[in-house]
């Protein structure tokens, strides 16, 4: 985050307000932050109209003015593509033209390949591809990025010093972005899925929703903060929760039976065979 604080990044264009979108804006509008201009675009003009009211920020919707997305990367140096992946085959098409020489286009859709997107756009704009995830709200996500074939370093950097408003950055090779997406990116939707199951546990045990949302959100943080602070191995960590015949133990014998690796190996295949669907557009 200090390195972005550093760097005065050019007009970037935001197309698509979603939760990807409106998660990285929360990185640009942070105090601190040196950005030339941000420009937004979304589907709906109601989205649209409520981003216009932010400080520093121009938004067009696609609703009410068809050349909104022109519009928003005419002189822009950087633009962001976060529209679901089904639409960026359309969203490059009605933009090509419209890029100056030396633009970045950063996409964060699943699937889609750079090689896709470069094939769409012309020779003199550098296709980036990115995989943030949704804490990057709370300025904790965690982005893999890699370089299309007409990305230089300059480019790179700029692309870290963008995400890094919002997190940390891993710079991987394009063949594992779908697997790190698997990981990081629909990741956070793993430990959501993991703490409704343990409130729900909570609840059934008798503590009322406020205070199986303290124990258990207390719980998760703590164990993450824990994890990071200490630098220690997860599993030295669990031992020393896990008393020798103790309570912990059974409930980890119960756990362990659901073969958890196993579980977690398949639903990622299950994602990155998703990736490739979306890749197959
Ligand atoms: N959510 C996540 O955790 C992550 C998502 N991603 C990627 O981010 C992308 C967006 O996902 P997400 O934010 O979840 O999806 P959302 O559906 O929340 O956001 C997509 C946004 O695009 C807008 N939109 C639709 N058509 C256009 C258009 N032609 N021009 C401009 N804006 C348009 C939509 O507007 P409206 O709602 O008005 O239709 C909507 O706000 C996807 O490609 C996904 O793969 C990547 C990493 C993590
Ligand atoms: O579910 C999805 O397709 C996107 C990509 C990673 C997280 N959300």
């Amino acid at each position: 985050m200090d390195d972005a604080q550093n760097v005065t990044l050019p007009t970037i264009a935001m197309l698509g307000a979603g939760s990807m979108g409106r998660a990285i804006l929360s990185g640009l509008l942070a105090p601190g932050v040196q950005v030339a201009g941000i420009r937004v675009t979304n589907r709906s003009e109601a989205r649209a109209a409520e981003l216009a009211g932010t400080p520093g920020v121009t938004a067009y919707a696609t609703e009410t003015r068809a050349d909104a997305n022109r519009l928003a990367v005419d002189g822009a140096g950087v633009v962001v593509v976060a529209v679901k992946p089904a639409m960026v085959r359309d969203l490059l098409a009605e933009i090509r033209d419209s890029l100056a020489p030396g633009t970045v286009v950063v996409s964060v859709a699943a699937g889609v390949t750079a090689e896709t997107m470069e094939s769409l756009l012309p020779d003199t704009v550098s296709v980036v591809r990115a995989m943030p995830n949704t804490p990057a709200v709370v300025g904790k996500a965690v982005t893999g990025v890699s370089a299309g074939t007409h990305t230089d370093a300059g480019d790179l950097a700029l692309v870290r010093a963008l995400f890094e408003t919002v997190g940390e950055v891993v710079e991987v090779p394009e063949s594992q972005l779908d697997a790190l997406s698997t990981i990081s990116g629909s990741g956070p939707a793993y430990v959501f899925l993991l703490i409704e199951a343990l409130t729900e546990a909570a609840v059934q045990k008798g503590f009322t929703s406020e205070q199986a949302a303290t124990l258990v959100n207390g719980t998760f943080l703590g164990a993450a903060d824990l994890l990071v602070s200490s630098g220690e191995d997860p599993a030295e960590l669990r031992r020393r929760v896990t008393s020798p015949n103790g309570t912990t133990e059974r409930a980890i014998a119960v756990l362990q039976s659901a073969d958890l690796p196993t579980l977690f190996a398949r639903a990622t295949d299950a994602a990155l065979a998703r990736a490739r669907e979306l890749a197959a557009g």
